[in-house]
């Protein structure tokens, strides 16, 4: 007999549309979901963001219901859906699906497909069908096949399938890496308007940075089996909780000091490490475009500002245009470490050149090693 429990203690608020506390999950005693817990709102995108393996997809499985958790308990707007005695089965979780081989039915028309989960009148399912076909602005392919649909469009199907019952939640997993590039970008974007309208409560799971800041309300950082940080893309990208979250996201150098009284002393000068106890290691990291270039004048840099520290000499060992940047990579003088520096626009220096670089001190993070 299903039993049903309210959220406890009482919400102050209504309940968030998915709730997800303590998920754990282990396969032959080894922890692959480890503790996990989120809230999304309905209308709102959360972008489940970490490399291979760390957990993602079985984080996804266990909401959708194929796969139970070991501990941990999920809800949906307040009610209890899982735990570890009691499980509603998953066509019953009213949750839209949509993986990257969506496969659609190749035997049943564009308009089979989208009713496929629909259940009402005739006249209601063809609505519905018809509203949400106009929405992906596929109406005129209404009566026509997935094989007769380029892979963008068959994707657009799919959404529509997916949205079609009206599910409280979406989950997507990696749902645009089957798209070209061209392709993935306008998308991306009509599927962000249309989940938004519909006011469904998001997650998807991805391993591409530029993916979750596209899409996200917020980013759940993942790594191991842990959410390491949550919180809108700009905090997760400016305040990163650790180096293996500032390299996540970009290209990034790293300097080691040991701290003396609150400050690291380096070749580029000093950096603050307020709270760090004396004699820790601490690792200095900063993005490439923090790294500012300045040419050598007579054997010297620029005189140190209070903003940039202090200048240290480099080699260029490479430079490479990207694009809208310029990459360069630098042997330094004093250690032969490399450190990598992006200006935009075209700067292309002849490897051999000695340069000064200073690091911008308000754009560092220092970490404990
Ligand atoms: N049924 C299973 N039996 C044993 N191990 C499993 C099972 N399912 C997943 N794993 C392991 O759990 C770990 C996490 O897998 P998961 O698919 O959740 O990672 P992911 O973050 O989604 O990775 P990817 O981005 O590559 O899909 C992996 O090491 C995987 O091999």
């Amino acid at each position: 007999m299903e039993h049903v429990r309210t959220a406890q203690p009482a919400p102050t608020r209504s309940a968030p549309r998915l709730e997800i506390r303590n998920l754990t999950r282990r396969f032959h005693g080894r922890t692959v979901v480890d503790d996990v817990s989120l809230m999304i709102e309905p209308g709102q995108v959360t972008c489940l963001l970490g490399p291979s393996g760390c957990g993602k997809s079985t984080t996804l499985r266990m909401i959708a219901g194929v796969e139970m958790q070991d501990s941990g308990e999920i809800w949906v707007d307040g009610k209890l859906v899982c735990d570890t005695v009691f499980r509603v089965p998953p066509e019953r979780r009213e949750i839209g699906l949509m993986f990257q081989d969506f496969a659609l039915f190749p035997h049943l028309s564009v308009a089979g497909n989208v009713a496929y989960g629909l259940t009402g009148s005739r006249d209601d399912k063809r609505a519905r069908v018809e509203e949400l076909l106009r929405r992906v602005d596929l109406l005129q392919f209404i009566d026509g096949y997935p094989h007769q649909l380029s892979g963008g469009e068959q994707q657009r199907v799919a959404l529509a399938r997916a949205l079609a019952p009206r599910p409280r939640i979406m989950l997507m997993d990696e749902p645009f890496s089957g798209l070209d590039n061209r392709l993935r970008d306008g998308i991306r974007d009509e599927t962000l308007t249309l989940l938004k309208e519909e006011d469904t409560a998001v997650l998807l799971v991805t391993h591409e940075p530029e993916e979750a800041m596209r899409m996200a309300d917020e980013i759940a950082l993942m790594r191991d089996g842990r959410i390491v940080q949550q919180g809108a893309p700009y905090n997760v990208y400016t305040r990163p909780v650790d180096r293996a979250s500032v390299s996540f996201f970009s290209d990034a150098n790293m300097l080691r000091a040991q701290v003396n009284g609150a400050l690291a002393q380096t070749p580029f000068g000093q950096f603050l490490a307020p709270g760090i106890p004396d004699g820790t290691d601490v690792d200095i990291v900063f993005r490439p475009q923090h790294v500012r270039i300045d040419f050598d004048r007579g054997g010297s840099g620029p005189l140190p500002t209070p903003t940039d520290g202090v200048a240290a000499r480099g080699v260029v060992e490479r430079a490479r245009f990207m694009g809208h940047e310029s990459l360069i990579e630098f042997r330094m003088s004093h250690d032969a470490s490399v450190i990598k520096a992006t200006v935009p626009n075209v700067f292309l220096p002849a490897p051999g050149k000695v340069m000064w670089l200073t690091i911008r001190r308000n754009r560092c993070f220092v970490f404990a090693a």
